[in-house]
């Protein structure tokens, strides 16, 4: 089994600079990853050249071992995706979306059905679950993105903010849910800017600074150095302008 394996990957949107730049990086089974950087930095383009929405300029993205260029359907059976804005079916309930997503993703119904309602029930959506998304708040559509994403039991996770306006209920469900699933050998793949959730959950840290990949760290490492937050203070002091103070110098 495989995680996501990121090799000397460059990316650029149109005619601007190489936002990513030369990245290499693997994320495990059996571990939650998270990838840190400031706004801009190059998450979100990251994420989306591992779910194959782009391409990449040079480079290999491999997921569950699958090229993700190469063979898109079959390296997506084996990724869930949640990206950093909700892509629904607006005007289709929430059991409405997670039936067509089942139906993209080859799980038969008898099994989609119980899966589906599970999942509505433990997000706290079931009594919604016949009303359009288009109607939803932020945070349901967020609920509905994470159960499509899990539908289908993929072994690599991919999650792009995904605690983004979650109520505390679901939020702690979807902490649990990946340690969990961590546990059990999939491979988590997580941004997030709040850094007591990184430090909650994530076993290994990687900096996303200026294209590349500057830090991985463990969380003894993290720890260390003074939890997420400080790390991040690092990053940002590098860029210039916010310079944080070296208490070391
Ligand atoms: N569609 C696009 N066209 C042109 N440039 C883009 C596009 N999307 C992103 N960029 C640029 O690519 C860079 C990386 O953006 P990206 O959204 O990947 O960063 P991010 O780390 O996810 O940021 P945030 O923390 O704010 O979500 C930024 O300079 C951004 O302006």
């Amino acid at each position: 089994m495989s995680g996501v394996e990121l090799s000397g990957l460059s990316f650029r949107h149109g005619r601007g600079p190489d936002v990513l730049d030369q990245l290499s990086l693997e994320a495990r089974p059996g571990e939650v990853l998270g990838v840190l950087g400031v706004n801009g930095a190059g998450k979100t383009t990251l994420f989306r050249l591992i779910a194959g929405l782009l391409k990449p300029r040079v480079g290999q993205v491999r997921v569950g071992g699958v090229d993700v260029v190469a063979n898109r359907s079959e390296a997506s059976r084996r990724l869930g995706f949640v990206p950093d804005e909700p892509l629904l079916y607006p005007r289709l309930s929430a059991l409405e979306n997670l039936n067509q997503f089942a139906v993209l993703w080859g799980v038969p119904a008898a099994e989609a059905r119980p899966r589906a309602e599970a999942l509505l029930r433990e997000t706290g959506l079931w009594e919604e679950r016949n009303a359009w998304v288009e109607g939803y708040s932020r945070g349901m559509r967020q609920k509905v993105a994470i159960c499509c994403a899990l539908l289908h039991r993929p072994s690599v996770l991919v999650l792009d903010e995904p605690f983004n306006g979650l109520d505390m209920g679901a939020a702690l469900w979807l902490r649990e849910l990946l340690r969990a699933r961590a546990s059990a050998g999939d491979c988590i793949l997580l941004s997030q800017h709040q850094p007591e959730v990184f430090d909650a959950l994530v076993d290994r840290l990687a900096v996303l600074h200026q294209g590349r990949v500057v830090e991985l760290l463990d969380r003894a490492e993290v720890a260390r150095r003074g939890g997420t937050g400080e790390v991040f203070q690092r990053v940002r002091g590098a860029e210039g302008p916010h310079a944080v103070r070296d208490e070391s110098a």
